[in-house]
């Protein structure tokens, strides 16, 4: 059984100053997705990066790029995040009065949609979304910074929103102390994306990003199979529907 795993490593983790060089060796370690972390200051106690910076990086990798927007208002930057390269773009539910505007407007710039959730915002403000997304975040930290610990109490909202996905061609991802020893429990919940800055860049592989990318999709995919409700079957269906890879 193929459990579609993807792992985005959050360059937030990496060292600025070698930005390039980190994303073309986290490329070749096997990243499947490079997540990028926006972050204002406003929405959330941190300040990261914006759109110049995605443009100057886009031309290091082929990698889709899945760009994390922790800011607030969303919509005035939409347009130019898609245009520096974006390809998946999530907003956070709580970073506006108007999500179905939002996720309109970013596959109207023809790029894939996602939604965050912060620790403490339940799975009923994306029930009326869910045929506009392509692509839910629950976060497992609050969101601002890495290096924080994982909140067991998302997996409880993860197997909640896996069994609201049903049939949809939507990823569900998570992004929030992500290591190898708590992936197969993510993915056993029903996550099949994973995000993780601290443990692919200074991992218990330390600087060795191949094997810490190794072992947390080694975790997942163990976690994944045996444990989803989910038929191979119904997997297949869920790609050829177009979910995004
Ligand atoms: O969006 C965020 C934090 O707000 C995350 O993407 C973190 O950057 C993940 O870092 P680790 O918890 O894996 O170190």
């Amino acid at each position: 059984m193929t459990s579609e795993i993807l792992i985005a490593p959050s360059i937030l983790a990496a060292d600025f100053a070698r930005l390039g060089e980190e994303i073309a060796a986290i490329d070749a370690a096997g990243a499947d997705w490079i997540h990028c972390d926006v972050m204002d200051g406003h929405f959330v106690p941190n300040i990261s990066f914006g759109a110049d910076v995605i443009r100057a990086i886009r031309p290091v990798t082929k990698k889709v790029f899945d760009v994390h927007l922790m800011i607030a208002p969303v919509d005035p930057y939409l347009e130019a995040f898609a245009k520096a390269g974006a390809d998946v773009i999530t907003v956070h539910a709580e970073a506006g009065p108007h999500l179905d505007r939002s996720l309109q407007a970013i596959r109207a710039l023809g790029k894939k949609a996602g939604v965050s959730l912060c620790p403490s915002t339940p799975e009923s403000t994306i029930e009326y979304v869910l045929d506009r997304l392509d692509l839910v975040l629950v976060m497992t930290v609050n969101p601002g910074f890495g290096g924080q610990a994982f909140l067991e109490s998302q997996l409880e909202k993860i197997r909640r929103i896996r069994s609201m996905i049903g049939d949809r061609p939507i990823r569900l991802e998570v992004d929030g102390g992500i290591t190898r020893d708590n992936a197969a429990a993510v993915a056993a919940a029903g996550v099949d994306t994973l995000v993780a800055g601290s443990a692919v860049f200074r991992g218990k592989g330390g600087a060795d990003y191949a094997a810490n990318i190794a072992a947390i999709r080694a975790a997942a995919e163990a976690g994944w199979g045996p444990k989803l409700q989910h038929s191979s079957a119904q997997s297949k269906r869920v790609s050829e529907g177009g979910r995004v890879r």
